[in-house]
């Protein structure tokens, strides 16, 4: 492994620090190298080159918005032996505690960055791009993103919509009603959801939803501060809608857990007592 990313980096020193950091799904370890120190997630499964290059244009896209710190991402590496390193910039994190209020507000620039630009272009009468890749952030005018991300190793459909709520339920919500269907059989949860995505658009009525950056994973073990202020890490992002995303988030990730375990009747126990929750708030 050393060699491979020795080799990639292009660093003659590649030396342990001793800081590690594992999280449920990788391996984390930092290493001084010439260039300076990095941080290296290694995880050994198929899924893991799709899920570590859906991180790293996370972490470029909201690099480029400058409103809130992330690691730098440099580089994906196979390593011999077919596991997928993930190799970023380290940062001395420590738990959240003196930055928790500037997180809030640079996560609102962070939500709010792309409308900024596309009052900025109205301004200006210049024209509108679609999607990331280019040097110079661009406007989006729709929900997704222009690749695959993962949750946990769930690979998440990112295609463009124009309509939040066709993004929402279509490809957030239902890919896990059919999982839900196809490991435990649910039928009552299918019934349920039927009847729930009626009522979705009528929550959207007269609310003009301009399409956030995200992080998409948003949760206290994916952000910390150093001395300069908040960071956030682990992105899985993608354009959506800043407000209700948390939720989703949420119920997605409840979901997720539990299918990944396999415990197929807290399954149907978790999505009943998910939609139950949307259905109440929907009434
Ligand atoms: N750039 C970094 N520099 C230093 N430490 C880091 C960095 N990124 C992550 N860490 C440490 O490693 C831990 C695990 O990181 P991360 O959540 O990205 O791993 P993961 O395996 O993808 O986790 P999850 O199970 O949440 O998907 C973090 O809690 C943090 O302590």
């Amino acid at each position: 492994m050393e060699d491979a990313l020795k080799r990639a980096l292009g660093t003659a020193v590649l030396r342990p620090t001793g800081h590690t950091g594992g999280g449920c799904i990788s391996q984390g370890r930092s290493y001084d190298t010439d260039h300076g120190r990095v941080f290296v997630k290694s995880n050994s499964r198929s899924e893991a080159r799709r899920m570590f290059e859906g991180e790293m244009a996370s972490l470029e896209a909201i690099l480029k918005t400058q409103t809130i710190k992330v690691p730098k991402p440099l580089k994906v590496v196979d390593l011999p032996g077919g596991s997928t390193a993930f190799v970023m910039e380290h940062l001395e994190m420590g738990g959240l505690n003196r930055h928790s209020a500037l997180l809030g507000t640079q996560l609102a620039d962070l939500h709010l960055h792309n409308q900024q630009l596309g009052e900025k272009l109205k301004k200006e009468g210049s024209t509108v791009g679609k999607g990331q890749g280019q040097t110079e952030v661009q406007f989006v005018a729709q929900f997704g993103f222009h690749t695959v991300t993962c949750c946990g190793y769930l690979p998440q459909v990112n295609d463009w919509q124009s309509d939040w709520v066709t993004f929402f339920a279509r490809q957030r919500i239902q890919p896990q009603m059919d999982m839900v269907e196809k490991k435990s059989g649910d039928r009552e949860a299918r019934e349920l959801w039927a009847q729930l995505q009626l009522k979705i658009p009528s929550l959207f009525c007269n609310v003009e939803i301009i399409p956030a950056l995200l992080h998409g994973d948003l949760w206290g073990g994916n952000v910390a501060e150093d001395d300069s202020g908040p960071i956030i890490f682990d992105p899985a992002s993608f354009y959506g809608h800043s407000d209700s995303s948390c939720p989703i988030v949420c119920m997605r990730a409840m979901l997720t857990a539990e299918l990944e375990s396999r415990q197929e009747n807290y399954i149907t126990g978790t999505v009943r007592r998910g939609l139950d929750l949307l259905f109440f708030f929907t009434e």
